[in-house]
């Protein structure tokens, strides 16, 4: 038979590490159920139309067409399937729900992403108030602490600051649009020849340090402080600020802001935040409030805030050890069937030896260093290793 490979981007996952994920999923999922979250599972197929106003960062789908002829794609995101899932069953809210589950991206080819990713994530619908944002940000620093000592630097933003900045200097729609990608992208001569024209305004000076304004929240707040900030932008500048210090008395936290770098989803509309480790450059956590999401879907908007979790590249930096001891064998014959049904769940951690004869299982017993039990003809267990 010729040897069938794996579609590109995806993988097998199997001993140590599948286990590893488990334990670290099932520990989330306690966590989260010990908090009165809610479990929602939504199917890996949704129709295209649940991601279409969404340019989910550009990310290529997985598209199939189910037998109506009807387009429906790997979902790429669990957020919007969760909005699509509240707009047509009619839950009490507020509520906070949890989710674990894959979403598939096409990675570009070499970038060594894979296209199947475990997340796991919350969404914490119908609060208006500051308090959503900081139960993700204390379940991120709960789990930083609990699983990777504390290593999680926070980095706050806002969804609307870029633009509320933009909106004060023009209406020029164009011009906005190509400040904007000239910052996304730290492209900083043609940035600042784009900015040039501004140079009466007050606001030049801040414009000018726009694009440094990223790390630790302390001299990011110092930098702003000395150029000024008026109007909207001052407002959802100190909100962040505010966020900061809050979030910095936590144990172990380490906080920095960015003022100037893409929202990590289109759909946040407020205070948006990512965990991340030194030396890593994916974000292990990502979230942010979505006050309009939950509009696209019905009729009336939702106050909603949400985050998810990278649950694979947790399972690689996780300090979580996969239970390795060793488990004795038990030999049996077909005929002691029911007897083995007893002592099994007299013991749970006696491993079944399926060798063909009391020879093979010794072999096998010693070369594990494991001890090889029999039943003798009172049914009860004897060393036979
Ligand atoms: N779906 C978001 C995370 C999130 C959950 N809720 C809100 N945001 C992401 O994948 O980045």
């Amino acid at each position: 038979m010729h040897k069938v490979n794996l579609p590109l981007g995806t993988r097998d996952e199997f001993g140590k590490r599948a286990q590893r994920k488990t334990q670290l999923i099932d520990l989330i999922e306690t966590e989260l159920q010990q908090r009165n979250y809610m479990k929602v599972t939504t199917p890996v197929l949704e129709y295209q139309e649940v991601f279409a106003d969404f340019d989910l960062k550009q990310m290529q789908t997985y598209q199939l067409l189910d037998n109506n002829n009807e387009t429906v794609v790997l979902r790429p995101d669990l957020t919007l399937p969760i909005a699509r899932f509240l707009s047509t069953n009619n839950l009490k809210l507020p509520q906070k729900f949890y989710y674990v589950g894959d979403r598939f991206k096409i990675a570009p080819p070499l970038s060594g992403r894979y296209n199947q990713q475990t997340q796991a994530g919350i969404e914490i619908v119908g609060y208006a108030s500051a308090k959503a944002e900081c139960e993700c940000l204390l379940l991120i620093n709960r789990l930083s602490r609990r699983l990777l000592q504390g290593k999680i630097q926070l980095e706050l933003g806002d969804a609307r600051f870029i633009d509320t900045i933009l909106n004060e200097l023009s209406s020029n729609q164009a011009l906005k649009q190509a400040i904007k990608a000239a910052l996304y992208q730290k492209n900083l001569p043609h940035y600042l020849q784009l900015i040039s024209r501004f140079i009466e305004q007050p606001m030049f000076k801040f414009l000018k340090i726009w694009p440094r304004l990223f790390g630790d929240y302390q001299e990011v707040q110092a930098q702003v402080l000395k150029v000024g900030l008026s109007g909207q932008a001052r407002e959802l500048f100190e909100k962040i600020m505010q966020f900061a210090d809050w979030t910095s008395q936590l144990p172990n936290q380490q906080v920095t802001v960015d003022l100037s770098s893409a929202p990590p989803q289109e759909y946040y509309t407020g205070l948006t935040f990512k965990g991340f480790m030194q030396d890593i450059s994916d974000y292990l956590f990502s979230g942010g409030r979505y006050d309009q999401l939950l509009q696209n879907f019905q009729s009336q908007p939702e106050p909603a805030v949400g985050m998810g979790i990278d649950i694979d590249r947790l399972v690689d930096e996780a300090v979580i050890s996969a239970n390795s001891h060793k488990h004795d064998l038990l030999f049996f014959e077909p005929a002691q069937l029911a007897l083995v049904s007893q002592i099994c769940e007299q013991y749970p951690e006696l491993e079944l030896s399926l060798s063909l004869d009391l020879r093979h299982a010794q072999r096998n017993a010693q070369s594990l260093g494991v001890k090889l039990y029999r039943l003798n003809a009172q049914g009860d267990l004897e060393d036979a290793t």
